[in-house]
């Protein structure tokens, strides 16, 4: 039997970003990405370095421990990484949907799965100039052919300067059918290091700032609401 790799299982908590925000999650978190975003805030999940920290766990396991975490009343699960398109999470959603869980997965759009259209919610999210990833745009609409029918699918998007902004707006354009979030970087995300409240604010006036005076109103602005109530701790 396939093993998945995960790097951590937590929760309850409030997802935090985007679409979702503020509804009580259980976050499976996969190991392993094809990206390597400059200021990703996960790397513990993405470099190689923390291989021995993730677990290869089967569907079963990972499985008991959600249902542990959740007490056996059924709500969301996000599916989050590292990239977990670039494994098999479809067996663990037939289980628990099975039992009435709703699930919902973070990818950025680089890897499609058939998995994708048992979701409930897909959320990609293609990364900006600042990320020093470059979006492979056919493969972002194979994930959003993969999705089908099936789930909700919204766009969210990280933005750290006028570069990224703009490059939103050409997204923007690009997939007016998604519905999309704007979220400001955080520009710290070692977890050994406190945030600055003021710049995760001032960041986000500067974002609001910007679409209200284009006149840009399809977007909705949100902050990563788990960085303000618990700064750069994993787990939360
Ligand atoms: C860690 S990623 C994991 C899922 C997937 N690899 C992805 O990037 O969509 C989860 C979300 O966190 C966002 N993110 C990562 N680092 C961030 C940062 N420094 N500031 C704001 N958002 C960040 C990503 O853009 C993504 O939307
Ligand atoms: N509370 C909470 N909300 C989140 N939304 C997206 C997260 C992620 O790292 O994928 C995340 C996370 O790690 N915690
Ligand atoms: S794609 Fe997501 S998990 Fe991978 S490096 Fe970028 S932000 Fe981190
Ligand atoms: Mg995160």
């Amino acid at each position: 039997m396939t093993r998945l790799r995960i790097a951590e299982i937590f929760g309850p908590t409030i997802q935090g970003e985007g679409a979702l925000i503020g509804e009580p999650t259980i976050f499976v978190r996969s190991g392993g990405c094809d990206y390597r975003c400059n200021w990703c805030d996960s790397l513990q999940a993405v470099d190689p370095a923390f291989r021995r920290d993730w677990a290869a766990m089967s569907t079963g396991t990972v499985w008991d421990r959600v249902r542990e975490l959740s007490g056996g009343r059924p709500l969301t699960v996000s599916l989050s990484g590292g990239n977990p398109a670039i494994q098999d999470f479809g067996p663990l959603i037939a289980q628990g949907r099975a039992e009435g869980y709703r699930f919902t997965c973070e990818t950025q759009g680089s890897v499609a799965k058939p998995w994708f259209s048992d979701l409930d919610t897909l959320v990609l999210s293609p990364k900006p100039p600042s990320s020093g990833e470059t979006v492979d745009w056919g493969k972002f609409t194979d994930c959003l052919d993969a999705a089908q029918e099936g789930p909700k699918v919204v766009m969210k998007i990280v933005i750290f300067d006028e570069t990224d902004y703009n490059w939103a707006r050409a997204v923007a354009d690009r997939y007016p059918m998604l519905p999309l979030y704007l979220q400001p970087g955080n520009p710290v995300v070692d977890p050994d290091l406190p945030i600055d409240p003021q710049t995760l604010s001032d960041r986000l006036l500067w974002l609001v700032g910007k679409v209200t005076a284009d006149g840009w109103f399809t977007p909705r602005v949100l902050p990563q609401l788990h960085v303000l109530l618990w700064g750069n701790k994993r787990g939360v």
